[in-house]
């Protein structure tokens, strides 16, 4: 292992009956680091992270975290070592209060820690803390994904796995998760960011994979990706 590599993923297949999802897929993402995967729909970007997170199956290839081979390791065994995921299209639950959803992330722990990353959550999302008795369903699209982003942060990651969480928002509440997820990875979060919009998670993400049909095609630091005439041209609308 190199050092300070958290996560390695080597020619990673997976598939879905005859449909070869992942045509063995080669990432790593280093402690500290924030790397973006971006790709059009359809690209596989939702499968590697569920591969990641253990609710997908393997066909080939690893997954190693930390050093440790979690390749066929149980979601909640991943989740104990400190692989947390904030799910495509937020999945709070509607009917519970703001708080009881942070609370629910943090179920695997116990004792006063909790309520220190709590208030940690609340100083840094303000408007959760405003509406934390209100039920989660009541808040913006954009407050649902803080939500679920605190939620996943509740678990006391590792890595942070974020998918699309800019999926459905407006330009304004875009730029302000984007603004999050910097000062997280600024905090020191280690954080592996799937993405459609390409520029914006590009614009912030150490470095970037250019994800597609199913196999990585592109790799560089992110501002180089950015720049990158191809990766303009299909990606970027440039
Ligand atoms: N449950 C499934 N059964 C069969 N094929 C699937 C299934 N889920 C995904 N696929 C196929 O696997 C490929 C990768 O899909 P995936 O959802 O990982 O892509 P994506 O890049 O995350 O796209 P999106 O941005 O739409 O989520 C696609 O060709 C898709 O049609």
């Amino acid at each position: 292992m190199e050092a300070g590599m958290l996560l390695e993923i080597s020619g990673l297949t997976s598939h879905y009956g005859r449909i070869q999802a992942l045509k063995g897929i080669d990432v790593q993402v280093a402690e500290g680091e924030l790397v973006a995967l971006v790709g059009a729909n359809g690209a596989g970007k939702t499968t590697l992270l569920r591969c990641i997170s253990g609710v997908q199956g393997v066909t080939g290839g690893s997954i190693k975290f930390a050093g440790q081979d979690i390749t066929k390791m149980s979601p909640e065994a991943r989740v104990g070592l400190g692989i947390s995921q904030s799910p495509e299209g937020r999945q709070v639950f509607g009917p519970m209060s703001v708080e009881d959803n942070l609370r629910l992330g943090a179920y695997r722990r116990h004792g006063p820690d909790i309520k220190a990353d709590m208030d940690r959550m609340y100083e840094m999302f303000p408007i959760l803390h405003k509406k934390r008795e209100l039920p989660a369903g009541t808040l913006s699209g954009g407050q649902q994904q803080m939500l679920a982003i605190a939620r996943a942060l509740m678990a006391n990651p590792r890595v942070l796995l974020l998918d699309e969480p800019s999926m459905g928002l407006a330009p304004l509440l875009v730029a302000e998760i984007f603004r999050t997820i910097q000062a997280l990875k600024d905090g020191g979060m280690t954080i592996f960011l799937v993405e459609q919009n390409a520029y914006a998670a590009l614009a912030i993400a150490d470095r970037g994979y250019v994800l597609e049909t199913g196999a990585v095609v592109l790799t560089d630091q992110g501002s180089r990706l950015l720049n990158d005439d191809k990766v303009k041209e299909a990606y970027l609308g440039l």
